[in-house]
Order: C-alpha cells, then sequence, then structure tokens
C-alpha cells in the first residue's frame, strides 16, 4: 500500500464546497492536487472559491502572497476522469448520492493503481456500501471533513467493516498533515458527528415550530446555556436546509423514529428557503 511518505499527487473528485476546500488545504499543505468535476463551470466556480477563501487567509496574515500563490499554483483543474490517475490519494467529494458514488468508486477502482487509498468525504452514508464498489475495500475509508475546510480543524476518520488498520493510519496521518485534528467513527449511520448533530438541529426546529421559545431565543438558550457557537436554527440555515434534510432522511432510514425530520424542516425545502445560501431560512440573510 502506498503510505503517506508516497503521497505527492492527492486526487479530488468534486469541485463544489468539500471538494474545493479539500484540494486548498492540501495544495497549501504543499501536495500537488488534481481536481476533478464534471463541467468545465464547475471546476472555475470551484477555483473562485478558493481564490477568495485564500486572500482571506492573505488578509489575516495566516499566509502570505508568495504561499497563497504556490499554493494555487499547485492545484489543476480537470472535467477528464483520466487526469486522476497520476493521484496517490484520492478523495472524494461529489454529491452525497449514493449509486453516484458506487459509480464514481468503480471507476476509481479501474482507473488506479491497486496500492492507491481511496477515501469518501460523505456525512452520512456508509463506507462499506460504497467500498463494495471496488474490488479493494480494504483500501476504502471515510475522511469526513467538516464545513469550511479551510476553517474547521476537525476531520472524522471512518472505519468501513473491511478497512485496512493501516490505512486508516494513513487517513490519520493524512489530515494531520494538513494540520487537522482527527478522531474516529465506526461505519455507523451519521458517524459520531451527524448522528448527535441532526437529532440536535431537528430538535431545536420543532421546539421552535411548537412554540417553546421565539427562533432568537431558542438560538440565544442553546449558546448562552450550553456554550455552543451557534444555535440550532442559526447553525441549520448555514449549513443549508435542504442539506440538513437529505442527512436527517438518511438517518431516519436507517436508525428509525427518532431520526425523523421536523415537518418545519420538510415545509421550508418545500417553499425553498434553504438558510443563508437562498437568502432565507430561519432568518433571513439580505
Ligand atoms: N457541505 C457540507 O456541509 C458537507 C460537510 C461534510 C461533508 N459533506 C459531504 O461532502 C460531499 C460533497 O458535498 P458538497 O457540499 O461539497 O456538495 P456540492 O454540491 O457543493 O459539490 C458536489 C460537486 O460534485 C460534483 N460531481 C457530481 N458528480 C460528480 C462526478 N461523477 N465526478 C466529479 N464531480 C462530481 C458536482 O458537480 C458538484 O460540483 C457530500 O458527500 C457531502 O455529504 C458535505
Amino acid at each position: 500500500m502506498r503510505t503517506l511518505e508516497d503521497v505527492e499527487t492527492v486526487g479530488i473528485v468534486g469541485a463544489g464546497t468539500m471538494g474545493n476546500g479539500i484540494a486548498q488545504v492540501a495544495a497549501t499543505a504543499g501536495y500537488d492536487v488534481v481536481m476533478r468535476d464534471i463541467e468545465t463551470e464547475f471546476v472555475e466556480r470551484g477555483f473562485d472559491s478558493i481564490d477568495s477563501s485564500l486572500s482571506r487567509f492573505v488578509e489575516k496574515e495566516k499566509l502570505s502572497e508568495a504561499e497563497a500563490d504556490a499554493a494555487r499554483d499547485r492545484i489543476t483543474g480537470t472535467t477528464e476522469f483520466d487526469d486522476l490517475a497520476e493521484a496517490d490519494l484520492v478523495v472524494e467529494a461529489a454529491v452525497e448520492n449514493m449509486s453516484v458514488k458506487k459509480d464514481i468508486f468503480g471507476d476509481l477502482d479501474d482507473l488506479l493503481a491497486e496500492d492507491v487509498v481511496l477515501a469518501t468525504n460523505t456525512s452520512t452514508l456508509s463506507i462499506t456500501s460504497i467500498a463494495a464498489a471496488t474490488e479493494r475495500p480494504e483500501h476504502v475509508v471515510g475522511l469526513h471533513f467538516m464545513n469550511p475546510v479551510p476553517v474547521m480543524k476537525g476531520v472524522e476518520v471512518v472505519r468501513g467493516e473491511l478497512t485496512n488498520e493501516a490505512v486508516v493510519d494513513l487517513a490519520h496521518g493524512f489530515a494531520e498533515s494538513l494540520e487537522k485534528e482527527t478522531w474516529e467513527s465506526d461505519d455507523k449511520p451519521g458517524f459520531v458527528t451527524n448522528r448527535i448533530l441532526m437529532p440536535w438541529l431537528n430538535e431545536g426546529i420543532r421546539a421552535y415550530d411548537e412554540g417553546v421559545a421565539s427562533k432568537e431565543d431558542i438560538d440565544k438558550g442553546m449558546t448562552l446555556g450550553t456554550n455552543v457557537p451557534m444555535g440550532p436554527l442559526t447553525l441549520a440555515d448555514h449549513i443549508g436546509l435542504d442539506v440538513c434534510l437529505h442527512a436527517s432522511e438518511t438517518l431516519y432510514d436507517e436508525l428509525g423514529d427518532r431520526y425523523k425530520p421536523a415537518y418545519l424542516l420538510k415545509r421550508k425545502v418545500e417553499a425553498g428557503e434553504l438558510g443563508k445560501k437562498s437568502g432565507s431560512g430561519f432568518y433571513d440573510y439580505e
């Protein structure tokens, strides 16, 4: 198996919110990066996000201009799947859909040398199921970065049923080389973070819907009362209500009633009120 010392080029599948963030932190850490999406427009949008994020790091004097330029130069964007062939490690960050991920992992398995580790950034889907699309399930691991990747320190390493110990070690080592801190989860629905976060968000939404308190007081109660940086309604808006609903539905399917999404979460998504990104969710963002 390729070890961390062998990793020079990192392949990223998907140039969206997470993919471009992972590409940025990998390039900043000195890796060469190949970032692949299906349309040129999506690759370009990924680079726009990277450029503005690197500029903020320069403004805050966390990176010099030369370091930011060097990081940017280490990233190659592409729509050609075969360009991922030079990767020593791949992190998949495409859409949260099992059949899409299985197709991608089947193709990666065909393309890449058999000693290359394939990681997925899935938030809620089973690593073991994704790995089953390959002939190297022992080389498939969950590497669950948090959003926004350049800012959030934590990475959850998820061990599939068949994941090798050395692959789990590589996942921790790679994340640490990006100056992240890791923890580990078994391949159970939602892993540690979303298993606990999603019912917390849904309970906040239900409490609001049932008139327990105003949305401001629910958020204030949770921030001042439990010392979290954002209350549930603000955090749900930041994550995106559609993303919250999708994750909640996956957990509900796998774990049953205690994970049932709140009615109001469904209604908001149906109304197109998706949170910060659409201009309104529980709060208005103008
Ligand atoms: N956004 C979050 O807060 C967050 C946090 C942690 C993990 N995740 C997980 O990360 C993954 C990506 O989420 P995101 O928020 O970046 O989504 P996104 O929609 O912003 O980006 C996904 C990208 O994948 C691309 N894509 C689709 N099929 C592809 C393919 N076959 N090959 C290459 N690219 C393809 C899409 O065009 C899109 O640009 C998901 O599995 C999600 O669950 C998301």
